[in-house]
C-alpha cells in the first residue's frame, strides 16, 4: 500500500515548496529523472514522484519555496523545450491531510518467463555464497558515495543521475577484478539461447537500506547499449515493470486541452507484471524489456509475494553492469528513444 503524501490544490492555493505537475510523467514519455533535471534548473529538488497512478502527474518537491515559485512562473501553460516541447499544468500543491491508501498490490512472479516480457531473463543462484560474500567485502572495503537514500560506487565510467547518463570522455579505467567472477560466468546466458557476446564497460553497485526502492525508470538509450545485467545480493526485493501505452502520447504535445490534461488518465493505462529478485539471481534487460519497459523497486519494507510477507533485508546490494554507448541509439522503440526524438 502506498500513501500520497501531497495532493492536487481545489481552488486557489497557498505557495508552497511542493509542485502538482499536470501533462507530465512516464506515461507521457518523461521519466522522473529527466523531470527532476528540468526542474533543478530552479532551485534543489528533493523529489519526484507520481502523484497519482495515471503516470500524466507528478509532485516535484523542493528544499525552498522560492525555487517552486520560480520554477512555476517560469515553465507553467509555456512549451517546454526539454520536455519534449510539452506544456505543463502547474499548481502548488499541498500536504494530504487523510492517508489515502493506494492498493498497489500485484502478482509476483519468481521466473522471468512467466511476466511474459520478450527480453527479460533471471538465472537464480548465479553465485555461491562465498562469491557473494567476497563481492560485498570488495565493495565494503572501498569508498561509497552518499545520495540521499541509497549509497553508490561507480566503475567503468562515472552515472550522472542529474542527466541520467555518463560522459564518455571521462573514463575511469578498467572493471575491477572483483567482477572476473561474474564476466566468467555470462556464458550462462548463452543456455538460455543468448548467444550475443558484450564487452561490459559500466558497473554501478548500489546498496539499498529497507524501505528504500528505485523510481520508474527506464536506463537512458543514449547512455547505455542493450543488455543490462542486475546482480542482487544480501537481500530480495520485488521489481515491477510498466509499458505505458504510446497510444497517449499526443504526436503535438501541447495538444492536450486544460481539461483533457486533467482527464487524461481515464484514458491512460500501463500494463504491470512484477518479478521477485532473490540474493545472488541475476537479471538481464534486453530488446523490448530494456528499451520500452520502465522497471521500477518499491519503497517496500515487507514486499508481498504471493500470500507471504517477505521482509526486506537490513540492506540490498545490487550490481548493474552496461555497456556505454558510443553512439546514438537505434532501436526499434523510437517513443521510448531519447535518441531518436
Ligand atoms: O538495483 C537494481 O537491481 C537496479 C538498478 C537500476 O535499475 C539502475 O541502476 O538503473
Ligand atoms: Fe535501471
Amino acid at each position: 500500500m502506498g500513501l500520497p503524501r501531497f495532493k492536487r490544490p481545489v481552488g486557489t492555493s497557498e505557495q508552497s515548496s511542493n509542485l502538482y505537475v499536470a501533462n507530465c510523467g512516464p506515461a507521457v514519455g518523461l521519466t522522473l529523472n529527466r523531470i527532476e533535471a528540468v526542474f533543478g534548473a530552479y532551485g534543489q529538488v528533493k523529489g519526484v514522484h507520481l502523484a497519482d497512478e495515471s503516470g500524466t502527474r507528478v509532485i516535484v518537491s523542493y528544499h525552498e519555496e522560492k525555487s517552486a515559485e520560480s520554477a512555476l512562473t517560469a515553465l507553467n501553460r509555456r512549451a517546454c523545450p526539454e520536455l519534449g516541447g510539452r506544456s505543463l499544468h502547474i499548481q502548488y500543491s499541498v500536504p494530504s491531510d487523510c492517508q489515502v491508501a493506494v492498493d498497489d498490490s500485484i502478482e509476483v512472479s519468481m521466473e522471468a518467463s512467466e511476466l511474459d516480457i520478450p527480453g527479460l531473463y533471471l538465472i537464480h543462484d548465479f553465485i555461491s555464497v562465498k562469491e557473494e560474500e567476497e563481492l560485498l567485502a570488495a565493495v565494503d572495503s572501498r569508498p561509497w558515495q552518499k545520495l540521499a537514500k541509497r549509497r553508490v560506487q561507480h566503475y567503468g565510467y562515472e552515472f550522472h543521475y542529474n542527466t541520467r547518463n555518463v560522459n564518455t570522455n571521462q573514463y575511469l579505467g578498467e572493471l575491477p577484478s572483483f567482477v572476473s567472477p561474474i564476466i566468467d560466468k555470462m556464458s550462462k546466458f548463452q543456455k538460455l539461447g543468448y548467444t550475443e557476446t558484450v564487452l561490459l564497460d559500466q558497473l554501478t553497485v548500489n546498496e539499498y537500506p529497507p524501505g528504500v526502492g528505485l523510481s520508474p525508470h527506464i536506463d537512458t538509450h543514449s547512455a547505455f547499449e542493450g543488455l543490462i545485467f542486475s546482480l542482487s545480493l544480501a537481500g530480495p526485493c520485488i521489481m515491477e515493470f510498466r509499458k505505458y501505452s504510446t497510444s497517449v502520447w499526443p504526436t503535438d504535445p501541447n495538444a492536450l486541452s486544460d481539461e483533457e490534461a486533467q482527464n487524461s488518465d481515464k484514458s491512460s493505462k500501463f500494463l504491470r507484471r512484477a518479478i521477485y529478485l532473490p540474493p545472488r539471481s541475476i537479471l538481464l534487460l534486453s530488446r523490448e524489456a530494456r528499451y520500452a519497459w520502465h522497471h521500477y523497486i518499491p519503497h517496500h519494507k515487507i514486499d508481498v509475494v504471493n500470500d507471504t510477507k517477505i521482509r526486506r533485508a537490513s540492506r540490498r546490494v545490487s550490481f548493474t553492469l552496461r555497456k556505454v554507448r558510443k553512439g546514438p541509439c537505434k532501436c526499434e522503440f523510437p517513443e521510448y528513444c531519447d535518441s531518436q526524438k
